[in-house]
């Protein structure tokens, strides 16, 4: 399962498209047989390992165009994508399309390279360990050489160039393609229209010239914040990349700003709405030609960023992106409702049901921690049951575009006997998000306990994810206690067994109430002695900063208990959340 993780899109259809496009499925030889030891699994262990893989030290530090050039060798190569240097040099012989496609992006910005053969690659969490640095686009004497402006004199064209001017002026060419964006405040008004910009000459002549999809990335600008506390709303900030088929949208609302959002298309304008933190903005975007559905809609934790991939209907390169409103923050007063179709059913255990609903507006992301719930009038009143949506990578059928929910059956329930028994195709009203979960409280957390009971896991998966991918700080240890009646109930144990073999960090600790005779683990219900007996009485307690974190959740009984439990370690109780529907 964690392989998929990696794959930022798994539309099969979009791959071959893709791959048709650019002749690769005629072309056997780029699929490549990778040597023993050089899986995917065992490029995460390496990740793991602790080994130095940036080449630099792991200090993170500006790499400018002539530098990058410099490293083009199988024995020492970075590449650049979006603005970051890697270094690819360990990673060579576990890239699936061999080391030899690897180094066609080696010593430039390979940031087309890459999108035109597989954008679905998460390749920042693939190279989160092999990070030099942000490429300096700045060089004045890479912008003297290749100004369109300034065409180079006859004498010059007519001398070779050495091996690393082509690459500079590769590299030239890929940044006229894909500019860092130049991340700039906007003045205090309460409502701002920016037109994007259009390319420079240089650009524009090197647009003009190619016949190839090409990206490029415009200015960006905060969210202007008037009448509110700026500690209270983060700035918002946006840029946008395109392809001749697609436009995506970033929109950045900081580390660890736990946005959740949706994105549609309305009257032809693409609508992306972005809540933190109780604050809601709304970045309206009239684009210079017509988007169309599918929309995708990724948030990434760590960093805050939100993509939004739109569909171009025309195959074409604008010049600019379209006009912007960025909406001035308002609070959210009540949560939204979202219509739903049900686009897969499957089952996690004997009595658990996966629901994997479709927003029918377009895509919906919920914050990490937080939770959805679930609307039916049952007998003539409104009935109301919260889920957590179970992230990415945890069952074998995902459609990214589906808020997933893991609903378990009681025969005398009100919803769930409803719910579990819905097809696809039926409909189902959500509201939400809702929650108090603040992602910011594990800024500095090394030390994470997960104490669960029953379908209460589903809140932790999303962040036992994060934190295991975190890289800033990296969590040096995740325990999980899952707390269920029988074997036959603990939900998504396969995963975490492979998680456990794959990264010694995390631990799993199944205790069960209504064991079999032959259960070799704990058994009994949540206690200070077994909490004690199994995490050891010193592990959880915090100093200053909140180091060690834990969370609860599952039935209110159980939950209360943890958390009158959780009283008496040494844990500030700024380092305890209880997840309550
Ligand atoms: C920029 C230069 C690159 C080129 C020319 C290139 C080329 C290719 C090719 C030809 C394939 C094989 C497709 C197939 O037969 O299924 C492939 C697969 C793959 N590459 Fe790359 N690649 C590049 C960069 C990267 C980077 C930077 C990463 C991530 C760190 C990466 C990760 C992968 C993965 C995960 C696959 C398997 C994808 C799948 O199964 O959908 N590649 N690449």
């Amino acid at each position: 399962m964690l392989p998929r993780n990696y794959l930022d899109s798994n539309s099969t259809q979009e791959k071959f498209r893709r791959y048709l496009e650019i002749g690769i499925l005629s072309n056997p030889r780029n699929k490549c047989a990778l040597q023993p030891g050089h899986s995917l699994m065992d490029w995460i262990r390496l990740g793991n390992s602790g080994k130095d893989l940036t080449g630099v030290g792991g200090r993170v530090r500006p790499v400018s165009l002539a530098e990058l050039a410099a490293h083009n060798t199988q024995k020492d190569a970075w590449l650049a994508i979006r603005g970051r240097v890697y270094n690819i040099t360990h990673y060579l012989p576990y890239h699936p399309g061999g080391p030899e496609e690897l180094m066609r992006g080696a010593g430039i910005d390979a940031t087309q390279l890459f999108d035109k053969v597989h954008p679905w690659v998460n390749y920042d969490s693939l190279l989160a360990k092999c990070l030099v640095g942000p490429l300096r686009y700045d060089l004045p004497d890479a912008e003297e050489l290749f100004d369109s402006s300034n065409p180079s004199p006859k004498s010059d064209r007519l001398r070779e160039p050495s091996k690393a001017q082509e690459l500079v002026r590769k590299s030239m060419e890929n940044l006229a393609n894909c500019i860092t964006p130049v991340r700039k405040k906007i003045s205090s008004r309460s409502e701002e229209n920016v037109k994007g910009s259009p390319p420079s000459k240089i650009m524009q002549s090197l647009i003009q010239s190619s016949d190839l999809p090409v990206s490029i990335s415009r200015r960006a600008a905060s969210s202007p914040v008037k009448t509110v506390e700026k500690s209270e709303v983060s700035p918002l900030r946006y840029d946008w990349i395109q392809t001749s088929m697609k436009l995506t949208v970033s929109v950045y609302t900081g580390p660890l700003a736990n946005p959740g959002g949706c994105a549609r298309i309305t009257e032809g304008a693409l609508l992306i709405e972005v809540a933190t933190n109780g604050w809601l903005r709304t970045l309206k975007l009239v684009p210079e030609g017509k988007l169309q559905e599918p929309l995708q809609l990724r948030i990434y934790a760590e960093s805050g960023k939100i993509d939004v991939i739109a569909q171009k209907a025309e195959p074409k390169v604008w010049k600019v992106c379209g006009e912007v409103t960025l909406s001035p923050p308002s609070q959210v007063s009540s949560p939204r409702s979202v219509e739903c179709r049900v686009v897969a059913v499957g089952s996690v255990s004997h009595d658990t049901t996966m629901l994997a609903l479709e927003p029918r507006s377009g895509p919906v992301v919920v914050p990490l921690g937080h939770h959805v719930r679930v609307h039916r009038r049952v007998n003539g009143s409104e009935c109301v049951r919260s889920y957590t949506p179970v992230g990415d990578g945890w069952c074998p059928e995902e459609s990214s575009a589906a808020l997933r929910l893991a609903v378990k059956k009681y025969a005398t329930g009100a919803l769930s006997p409803y719910l579990t028994s819905l097809k696809e195709g039926d409909s189902v009203t959500l509201s939400g998000p809702y929650g108090t979960f603040q992602l910011q409280k594990l800024k500095a957390v090394k030390s994470i306990y997960f104490i669960a009971a029953g379908t209460g896991i589903t809140p932790m998966l999303g962040l036992l994810k994060f934190m295991l991918s975190r890289s800033n700080p990296r969590c040096e240890r995740a325990h999980l206690l899952f707390f269920n009646k029988t074997e036959d109930d603990i939900l998504f144990r396969d995963n975490f067994e492979t998680i456990a073999k794959e990264d010694n960090r995390f631990t799993v600790t199944h205790i069960l109430s209504d064991a079999k005779s032959t259960w070799p683990g704990p058994k009994g219900r949540i206690s200070y002695d077994l909490l004690t007996q199994v995490l050891g009485k010193e592990s959880l307690k915090c100093g200053d900063i909140c180091s060690h974190f834990a969370c609860v959740c599952g039935p209110t009984d159980f939950t209360q208990a943890g958390l009158q439990l959780l009283k008496k370690f040494a844990l500030k109780d700024d380092c305890v959340h209880a997840f309550m529907g």
